[in-house]
């Protein structure tokens, strides 16, 4: 399985999601410079946490219009695995492959330590791994996570189960709408969240709970092509 990890002049996190493909699943990854316009080799593309052109305008709104986000858009079509971490959540918002925006936090200060999340739809390619109602401990580091969506797109969100991972109740560090911390898009291939699964992925970093992340999306796509090998 082939993972490409975006990097834009600004991201940060990337690093670290290379690292934590290599650590925990051991497949092919390559970086991928944000003017490149061809993702056809991938299967899986993350979309990074970082300050994407220094958070002008607003997070993630001048990622959007680059070639490689022409890409992603036409692989989230495709069906391909999309999965956006933090700025990389922002930039899939601006990019409209995920409903909502991430305002300021609530308490206007950035905010850089573990959340207590709850696994709220483990019937996803990234979060198969996990048990329903799963709680695992998580890190944030965002200034600019507090989810927000209008009464409709919320409902819909509920109906269709696309809220992915909720910060545990009490636990809410950044005030978004009803407690978000993850959603996904209706088909499910693509998934944003504000937490950073790929800074959890050994005891020493202080919690390895996000290893199931990247364990889930590669046992999700070995059985789509078992699956497409027999038919
Ligand atoms: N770690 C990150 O990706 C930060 C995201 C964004 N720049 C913010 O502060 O909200």
């Amino acid at each position: 399985m082939n993972f490409a990890v975006l990097v834009f002049p600004g991201s940060n996190c990337d690093i670290d999601m290379y690292k934590a493909i290599e650590d925990t699943i051991g497949q092919p990854v390559d970086y991928v410079w944000h003017t490149d316009g061809d993702l056809s080799k991938y299967d899986c593309i993350l979309v990074p946490g970082g300050f994407s052109y220094g958070d002008y305008l607003r997070c993630g709104a001048i990622a959007q219009f680059t070639n490689v986000m022409k890409a992603v858009v036409k692989a989230a079509e495709e069906g391909k695995y999309i999965l956006g971490i933090c700025n990389g959540f922002q930039v899939l918002t601006e990019a409209r492959l995920l409903p909502g925006a991430l305002l300021r936090n609530n308490g206007m200060k950035f905010r850089c330590h573990q959340t207590l999340l709850r696994v709220e739809n483990n019937n996803t390619a990234f979060t198969r791994d996990y048990a329903e109602g799963e709680l695992i401990e998580i890190p944030i580091a965002h200034g600019e996570g507090n989810y927000y969506c209008d009464e409709a797109t919320l409902k819909e969100l509920q109906e269709n189960n696309q809220i992915v991972f909720r910060y545990e109740a009490g636990n809410n560090p950044n005030g978004s709408l009803d407690d978000i911390a993850g959603i996904s898009n209706k088909a499910g291939n693509v998934v944003g969240m504000m937490p950073h699964p790929e800074r959890a992925v050994h005891e020493i970093l202080g919690s390895a709970d996000g290893k199931k992340m990247f364990t889930s999306i590669l046992s999700a796509w070995r059985e789509k092509h078992d699956a497409a090998a027999i038919r």
